[in-house]
């Protein structure tokens, strides 16, 4: 049996970091995914291996199944319906089965995606052997949270292949979860996120297991119905940064200065409901309307960059990014973690693609990389192919 699965990537349009500290946040799915196959071994197979192939960058590493019970001795019952934090006894094992495959150096990376995936296995799968394939259209830690939508898809994909969820195997193409299902996966893929990021949030692997629009606090998300066309120009400064080490720089800068910093939290808060409230608000088909909103948005979206920056993960790139569309009378903030990564900018309804041609060239010229993609697509999907 194969079974596929994949998640989206994501933008955070307000509240990233402050959401990490129990503040509001608003994110959007995007159309650009990973997938995971998964494949069992054929009983015809002496296999005792689990494979992992990240085929984007030509990389294989293989387990015996023996050796990851010994270094997981307690797992082996999966246990899919009980998400379970990775203690520190396990993450040193899990440590180890990776630095044993020596991961070359300018790929190392990608290790802490590698422990998530075989803490998710061994619990979900337990002692099973079977080959598994990664590939994802997004660009690795660069703020589109690629880190959630590995651990989704990776989720999605495990809890199909185990059985542990009623699915539909005979369904041809993409099949999204139950509600019940889906609150499963994303508790699941929490667990990996965790092992990549430390601290998070929650919010990225909320919104790339559920899709569309959402907003996010403490733990909660609410579904955000939004009928507002809105339209992002993304540029990826291509500065390449750490999740896992901005967000402990932020929680570091808040015991510094505490109430400056809650300060800063609850002014992301307002920010992240405000805009909320205006996506949900019914839209007037007039260019008037419209345009007010836009510049609403864009005003939002300037405040948060600068409680971003005071929080310390803006980064030179970005404020580059920032100056360039500026020019154009155009709006950015970063979003994910910052400190480099992508940059959102908002593109009104009335922009010529004149004016667009010309900023994208002049950021390219920077060496950035500027796309755009679908906002609030659907979120994880699964897909059965019964290979013989
Ligand atoms: N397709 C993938 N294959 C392997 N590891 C991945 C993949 N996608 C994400 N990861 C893991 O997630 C990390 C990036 O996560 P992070 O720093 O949170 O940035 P972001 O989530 O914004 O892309 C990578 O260094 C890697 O460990
Ligand atoms: C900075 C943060 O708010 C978002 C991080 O997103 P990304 O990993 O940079 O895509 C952290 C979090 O919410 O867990
Ligand atoms: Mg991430």
């Amino acid at each position: 049996m194969e079974v596929k699965a994949r998640a989206p990537g994501k933008i955070i349009l307000a509240g990233e970091h402050a959401v990490v500290h129990g503040s509001t946040a608003v994110a959007a799915s995007i159309d650009l995914y990973t997938y995971f196959t998964f494949s069992s071994a054929s009983p015809s197979d002496s296999n005792d291996t689990l494979k992992l192939q990240f085929k984007d960058d030509a990389l294989e590493f293989s387990w015996h199944i023996e050796r990851i019970k010994e270094a997981l001795p307690d797992l082996g019952f999966p246990f899919s319906s009980t998400p379970t934090t990775c203690s520190a006894e396990s993450i040193k094992a899990v440590a180890t089965l990776v630095e044993e495959k020596n991961i070359p150096e300018a790929k190392k990376f990608l290790a802490s995606g590698v422990s998530a995936f075989l803490w998710l296995y061994a619990c979900i799968q337990g002692f099973k052997p079977a080959t598994v394939a990664v590939t994802s259209e997004l660009p690795l830690g660069s703020g589109l949270g690629s880190s959630a939508s590995f651990c989704v898809a990776l989720a999605a994909a495990l809890l199909g292949f185990s059985g542990s969820v009623p699915l539909d195997t005979s369904h041809q193409g993409w099949l999204s979860y139950e509600e019940s299902d889906l609150e499963l996966l994303n508790k699941w893929a929490f667990e990996g996120e965790k092992l990549i990021h430390g601290k998070p949030s929650g919010i990225d692997n909320t919104v790339s297991a559920y899709g569309n629009m959402i907003k996010f606090r403490s733990g909660s998300l609410t579904r955000i119905k939004s009928s507002f066309p809105l339209r992002m120009l993304i540029t990826n400064t291509k500065v390449g940064r750490n999740t896992k080490a901005l967000v402990a720089g932020v929680s570091e800068r808040m015991l510094r200065h505490h109430d400056a910093m809650n300060f800063i939290f609850k002014a992301v808060n307002s920010i992240s409901e405000e805009l909320a409230t205006i996506l949900q608000s019914p839209v007037h088909d007039d260019h008037v309307s419209v345009t007010q909103t836009e510049e609403k948005l864009e005003e939002l979206m300037e405040m948060n960059q600068g409680l971003l920056q005071s929080m310390g993960v803006s980064h030179a790139s970005i404020e580059t990014v920032l100056q360039t569309t500026l020019k154009y009378k155009l709006s950015s903030k970063l979003t994910g973690a910052g400190g480099g990564g992508c940059v959102l900018t908002l593109l009104p309804s009335l922009l010529s693609t004149t004016v667009l041609d010309k900023v994208i060239a002049e950021l390219e010229s920077c060496g950035f990389q500027c796309f755009t993609a679908a906002i609030g697509g659907k979120g994880a999907e699964v897909c059965f192919n019964d290979k013989p």
